[in-house]
């Protein structure tokens, strides 16, 4: 294992460090700071392709707006920028029109303005529990050689203000690492510590991710998974947007915090020393009521399932005792970039499935867990509470009337009915269900209840946000015309219509086809003329900066 991050070279900052050449990408020169040059000696880097746009991106002013998230004021921090940068090198503004030429010094001079902050990434400061995976920790070592594009950003957010230092890695997986990063105030100097996970952007893992993609509304029009990169951006989007409405909904989480590209900022947990708080996998509970402690645990995520799809309108999809962490009796939810909304077609197999993990889980913990198919109907029906203390209520009902009804042969039954649970189709539309004449007959004699998806059907279909609602996470977009929570891809959602249909009685498809179309159409005509009106991006821009922009709410 080399040394990394030694203390580098402070960089010089009127030099840009590297050199640009067309169709060749970016070479560096002497003046890049030691630690750079280790770096880029370091390993090949699979992701690194030559590009004329390789950097580019992470400094097209024209896209900052989006693609920077940052709960912060926006403005303060665009500004800091604009400051720094100009400190250290003249700057031409290239917020007009994005003269082409200039845009490549531009990118070489803000290259140059960042390398100052270069000995603030300090990835040798590894903070990972000994005992958990000591080969973990040299593959982090290994591992957490970083991008240049990554590099960048991570330098970015150093001088936006975002993070003050990064340091090294937390957790280094497949498709993410996780590293530790600290904020000072500007003020008092205290410090907090900060997560941030970064998207792999060369990876073949994600091709499995296709299935949590397929059918999802808010991939349409932004999903091309020819191109790593955006994929992996859409993907960082996606887990950027779903945590602001799991954490929004007062459902513990870390608090997403910015977001760029395939960077992540969020807040951590763990403690003030930056160590992170264990997976509920290896939690260590203590005392003497430990059973009792599971126990609640279990009744505290069954709840917090609920609510993440009654209130956030989202099945986790990879929900496991490896993606929740625990501290002090409490659950946080984490990992949340594949998860799904009810109406994605294949939400409520992701569903179960996550149900059948979480008690497999606490089953082996020795909690008496409830059936599959009554947690499944306690998260997926629409009445009932949604906050605690009332969600522990329902659940304790629950094992009351189990309870009641236990007997031997009951129980026998009732495992035999959670296989075939477990393996029963569950059709999401009604397009789906294999023989709907025999449905519909055994809704007719009142046996509604034996269909699996009966807490679903028509009048009790799970509703879609009330208007108004989730407005507090689109701030930024709130051109966006749909309104619509975790839109992807908005640039490219003319074909997006899909929104519309979102939480509409499943009844609707019993509309006759043509009226469907027409229905489209006049949907699909009204954007156009919308769309017709927006103010060119350039134009927004330029207006935005000269006002005041919004203030954290
Ligand atoms: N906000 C956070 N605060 C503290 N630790 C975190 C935070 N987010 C993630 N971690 C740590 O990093 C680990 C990996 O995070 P996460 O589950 O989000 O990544 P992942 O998508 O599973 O990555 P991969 O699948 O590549 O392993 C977690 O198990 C946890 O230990
Ligand atoms: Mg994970």
């Amino acid at each position: 294992m080399d040394a990394e991050g030694v203390a580098a070279s402070p960089a010089a900052p009127h030099q840009p460090p590297y050199q640009y050449t067309a169709n060749q990408g970016y070479k560096q020169t002497e003046e890049v700071p030691r630690e750079l040059l280790r770096q880029q000696n370091a390993a090949p880097l699979a992701d690194e392709d030559e590009d004329d746009d390789y950097l580019e991106d992470i400094f097209d002013e024209d896209e900052q707006d989006e693609e920077w998230a940052a709960d912060g004021d926006l403005t303060k921090n665009y500004n800091r920028q604009r400051q720094q940068l100009t400190d250290g090198a003249a700057i031409p503004r290239s917020n007009q029109q994005k003269p082409t030429a200039n845009t490549f010094a531009s990118v070489d001079d803000q290259v140059s303005a960042l390398s100052k902050h270069a000995t603030k990434i300090r990835l040798d400061t590894v903070k990972q529990d000994g005992e958990r995976d000591k080969d973990k920790a040299d593959r982090a070592t290994s591992e957490q050689v970083l991008d240049q594009r990554t590099r960048m950003i991570l330098l970015q957010m150093i001088n936006r203000g975002a993070v003050s230092e990064v340091h090294g890695a937390i957790s280094t997986g497949k498709e993410a690492n996780v590293y530790g990063a600290v904020s000072y105030d500007e003020e008092t100097g205290a410090a907090t510590q900060r997560a941030i996970k970064v998207y792999k952007t060369a990876i073949l893992v994600f091709k499995d991710r296709e299935r949590y993609i397929t059918g999802e509304h808010r991939f349409k029009g932004g999903f091309d998974k020819g191109n790593n990169r955006k994929m992996v951006k859409l993907w960082a989007e996606k887990e950027y947007r779903n945590l602001r409405r799991i954490y929004n909904a007062g459902i513990p989480c870390p608090e997403p915090l910015a977001l760029k590209l395939h960077v992540l900022v969020m807040g951590f947990l763990g403690d003030k020393k930056g160590w992170a708080y264990p997976r509920l996998r290896d939690a260590n509970l203590k005392g003497d009521d430990v059973d009792q402690q599971w126990q609640s645990l279990y009744v505290q995520l069954l709840g917090t399932m609920r609510r993440m799809y009654q209130v956030c309108k989202l099945v986790h999809a990879d929900l496991s005792e490896y993606n929740i962490l625990y501290h002090d009796g409490k659950l946080y939810i984490i990992d949340v970039s594949q998860s799904v909304e009810p109406d994605h077609p294949r939400s409520l197999e992701f569903l179960r499935m996550d149900i059948k993990n979480v008690g497999d889980f606490f089953r082996r913990k020795g909690v008496d867990t409830l059936p599959d198919r009554a947690i499944f109907n306690f998260i997926t029906v629409p009445e009932g509470p949604v906050e605690e203390p009332e969600l522990a209520e329902a659940i304790a009902k629950l094992y009351e009337t189990r309870l009641a009804a236990a007997n031997d042969e009951e129980a026998a039954a009732e495992e035999v009915d959670t296989e075939v649970f477990r393996n029963q189709y569950i059709p999401q539309t009604l397009e789906q269900v294999y023989d709907i004449e025999k449905d519909v007959k055994k809704l007719g004699l009142g046996e509604g209840n034996e269909l699996v998806y009966s807490k679903l059907l028509a009048d009790q279909v799970v509703a879609p946000k009330a208007d108004g609602e989730g407005e507090d996470e689109d701030e930024e977009d709130s051109d966006d015309e749909s309104g619509e929570g975790a839109s992807l891809g908005s640039d490219d959602s003319e074909d997006d219509e899909s929104r519309f249909d979102k939480g509409r009685p499943r009844g609707r498809k019993f509309e006759d086809k043509d009226e469907k179309k027409q229905h489209k159409l006049a949907v699909k005509e009204a954007k156009r003329e919308k769309r017709k009106e927006k103010m060119p991006k350039h134009l927004k821009k330029k207006l935005v900066s000269s006002t005041s922009r919004r203030t954290k709410k």
